[in-house]
């Protein structure tokens, strides 16, 4: 049995001067209709108790959420502060998100929670508190024993699944990081997720070229012949069914999508902007070989439209739906 996979999820409020607030409490007001599993808050009651047709309540450990969660949205009060203002987001409210989610990991590796769900942070505020981490992605890998370089981010809609193989850096140092052992890593990160998370054996992998035409025979740039290639040919030999390096601008139209169960993509915009594309209001960020299953909606803060009740809940019900089908699926593989 895997630890805790029948508790509550634990979902981090995120940035409370953001959306997040606003998405967890649409999500709980339907709870029924979207089939979704029992879960708690950890945050500040204060930002949850103004929400429109939303009771909160104030739990003392995750256990009692179950109970509650058809009545109450259940909160785990883990920072006393006056309640956010919506779209002014603070460093007190930085401080806020990076203890629900430092509270709401604890609670996934002690086995308390089921899987931990993280609305959206602020990284400009979180840098601002001393927060030395990329993203949430490397915190939580980092806070289960993985190391940040092995962290691996998904982003996943109905129709796509993508893995930036490169995160949140500058441009310029991609080419300079996408090495041999890179591809390798991220590629079998990739595979063992597939079947871990959703069921699917030997998956069939896609892998975009770095450069224009995936380097149009070594004319366009060089790292797909003397970078990825080598690497996937030494995962194909493994038995890995994975494609040679495609040009990027052809592999995600509809029937291309058809060929493939997960693309690798050399840096972060050329996955996400075919994903946000597709799926901005119902895709989800998964991280990737942990023990704990992670999810998070795929879009941020949106401080822009925050406290006007206009927030598309979609893409936090799409993580709280695939959390469950990741703890579904881990039953049957890790046991
Ligand atoms: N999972 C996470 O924690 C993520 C955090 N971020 C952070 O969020 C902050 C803001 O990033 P942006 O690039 O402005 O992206 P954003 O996703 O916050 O906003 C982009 C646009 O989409 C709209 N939008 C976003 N979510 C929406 C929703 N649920 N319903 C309706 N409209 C929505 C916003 O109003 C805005 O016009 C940044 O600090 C970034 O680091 C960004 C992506 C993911
Ligand atoms: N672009 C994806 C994103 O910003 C989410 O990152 P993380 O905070 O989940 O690592």
């Amino acid at each position: 049995m895997v630890q805790g996979a029948d508790k509550p999820f634990a979902i981090s409020c995120g940035d409370p001067a953001g959306v997040g607030p606003e998405i967890i409490g649409k999500s709980w007001k339907q709870r029924e209709t979207q089939a979704l599993r029992p879960f708690f808050v950890a945050g500040n009651i204060a930002d949850f108790e103004n929400l429109d047709g939303v009771q909160a309540q104030k739990i003392e450990v995750p256990a009692e959420a179950a109970d509650i969660f058809g009545t109450a949205l259940p909160v785990f009060h883990i920072h006393d502060a006056d309640a956010a203002i919506p779209g002014e987001p603070t460093l007190e409210g930085a401080q806020c998100a990076l203890h629900a989610l430092e509270v709401a990991c604890g609670l996934a590796r002690s086995g308390d929670a089921g899987a931990v769900v993280t609305a959206p942070v602020s990284k400009s505020q979180l840098y601002q508190i001393g927060f030395r981490y990329p993203g949430q992605t490397e915190f939580v890998s980092e806070h289960c024993g993985i190391s940040r370089e092995n962290a691996v981010m998904m982003l996943a809609g109905p129709s796509l699944r993508v893995i930036p193989m490169t995160t949140h850096i500058a441009f310029k140092e991609v080419p300079g990081q996408l090495t041999h052992q890179l591809i390798v890593a991220r590629a079998k990160a990739a595979e063992k997720a597939m079947t871990r998370n959703f069921g699917i054996d030997n998956p069939r992998i896609a892998v975009a070229g770095l450069n224009p035409h995936a380097g149009e025979n070594g004319n366009l740039g060089d790292e797909e012949r003397t970078i990825m290639q080598p690497a996937i040919d030494e995962l194909r030999a493994d038995g890995m069914d994975i494609t040679d390096p495609l040009p990027a601008d052809t592999m995600f139209h509809e029937q291309a999508r058809a060929r493939y169960d997960v693309a690798l993509c050399p840096y972060h915009d050329q996955a996400l902007v075919p994903m946000k594309t597709l799926h901005f209001f119902d895709g989800v960020n998964m991280t990737l070989g942990l023990p704990i299953v992670r999810t998070s909606p795929d879009h941020g803060t949106a401080f822009n439209i925050a406290g006007q009740g206009v927030a598309d809940p979609r893409s936090m019900i799409a993580a709280i739906q695939m959390a469950a089908v990741a703890v579904a699926n881990r039953k049957l593989h890790d046991n």
